[in-house]
């Protein structure tokens, strides 16, 4: 017999009414003075990251400069990934989970949304006054904390996307994400010698272009520091130390371009983005895919030390930041 219920279902399955729950698979929102939910307050929100992953190094880099370490607190989950997912703990400077006493990165998903059917990726904004994910896209991460934080952020005034540049630094964050973000990945994920080769050859044919650019140019758009230098950063700083060796992408090392490695020196060497590089995790989470290294063995080397050396882009012109 029927319960009232399974009839109710079957009559709106007849009638084509039946709402199943949404599977989301992302979370989109923003947070402004104008969003009906998300507005901008101290300490609401908090980021949680891996260290290792170029796209949440992004995020932390933006919080950093934009001066938002007292408005947005951090969260860094363990360097491994395993299979299944990111896990919250306390060595070599990771973090249990500040709010729910949570192992994995996993629950916060379910917790926002119990239907999530996505990846349970970081980065992510989570939000503590509404329990939910604000945004878990690295991109428009970087969107929010650029504009959303107008009136708390201790360098507001410092713009990441300047509108008479913004056509530019599309057109570039879309070269760069194409070529080298993603780049590497494909190169040392290939499971043929075409794909890899063809990645391959993107990628340095994409460092070439970008060598030339920067003989003359301080930054990637003129010589004002912007949003395309934080996505460029965020894996030449892991070139040498991973791409190079585990990704196989080896016709030369970043230090021997020339204005490249000048450009990465420069951008190493600012104290707010210094402090948000760590090659223990870049490392560990890099090496720890062992369809790449199976015996996720993680190398000693290479010798990196070429990174402190003073860089010498003071003779091109530069904005301040
Ligand atoms: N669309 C995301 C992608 C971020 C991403 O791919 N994160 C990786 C680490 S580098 C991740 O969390 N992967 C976990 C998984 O796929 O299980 C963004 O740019 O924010």
């Amino acid at each position: 017999m029927k319960t009232n219920s399974d009839k109710i279902f079957s009559n709106n399955l007849l009638n084509k009414k039946v709402h199943f729950p949404k599977r989301i698979v992302s979370f989109s929102n923003t947070i402004s003075k104008d969003d009906p939910v998300f507005k901008p307050e101290l300490n609401r929100y908090h980021l949680f990251i891996s260290l290792g992953c170029p796209f949440a190094h992004r995020t932390l880099i933006a919080r950093n400069l934009k001066g938002l370490q007292d408005v947005i607190g951090v969260t860094i989950v363990d360097w491994q990934l395993g299979n299944d997912g990111w896990k919250f703990s306390q060595r070599d400077g990771c973090t249990s989970d500040p709010f729910f006493g949570f192992t994995s990165v996993k629950d916060y998903y379910y917790k926002a949304n119990s239907q999530y059917a996505g990846r349970f990726t970081v980065p992510f904004i989570w939000d503590k006054k509404t329990n939910t994910i604000v945004n878990n896209d690295s991109a428009s991460i970087l969107k929010i904390f650029n504009n959303g934080f107008k009136d708390l952020a201790k360098n507001s005034d410092f713009n990441l996307c300047p509108d008479k540049n913004a056509k530019e630094i599309e057109q570039l964050n879309d070269f760069i994400f194409q070529n080298i973000n993603i780049g590497v990945y494909k190169a040392g994920y290939a499971i043929t010698q075409d794909e890899y080769e063809e990645a391959f050859n993107k990628v340095f044919s994409a460092l070439d272009k970008l060598e030339e650019r920067l003989n003359k140019s301080r930054f990637l758009v003129g010589n004002t520091f912007t949003e395309a230098d934080i996505r460029l950063f965020t894996t030449l700083i892991r070139f040498d130390a991973v791409y190079h060796g585990n990704f196989k992408c080896n016709r030369n090392q970043l230090k021997e371009f020339p204005n490249l490695s000048n450009y990465l020196r420069e951008i190493y060497q600012m104290d707010q983005i210094k402090q948000t590089v760590d090659f223990k995790h870049i490392k560990g989470l890099l090496y720890s895919n062992r369809s790449v290294n199976p015996n996720g063995i993680i190398p000693t080397g290479p010798n990196l030390s070429y990174l402190d050396v003073p860089h010498t882009r003071n003779n091109l012109l530069k904005s301040a930041l």
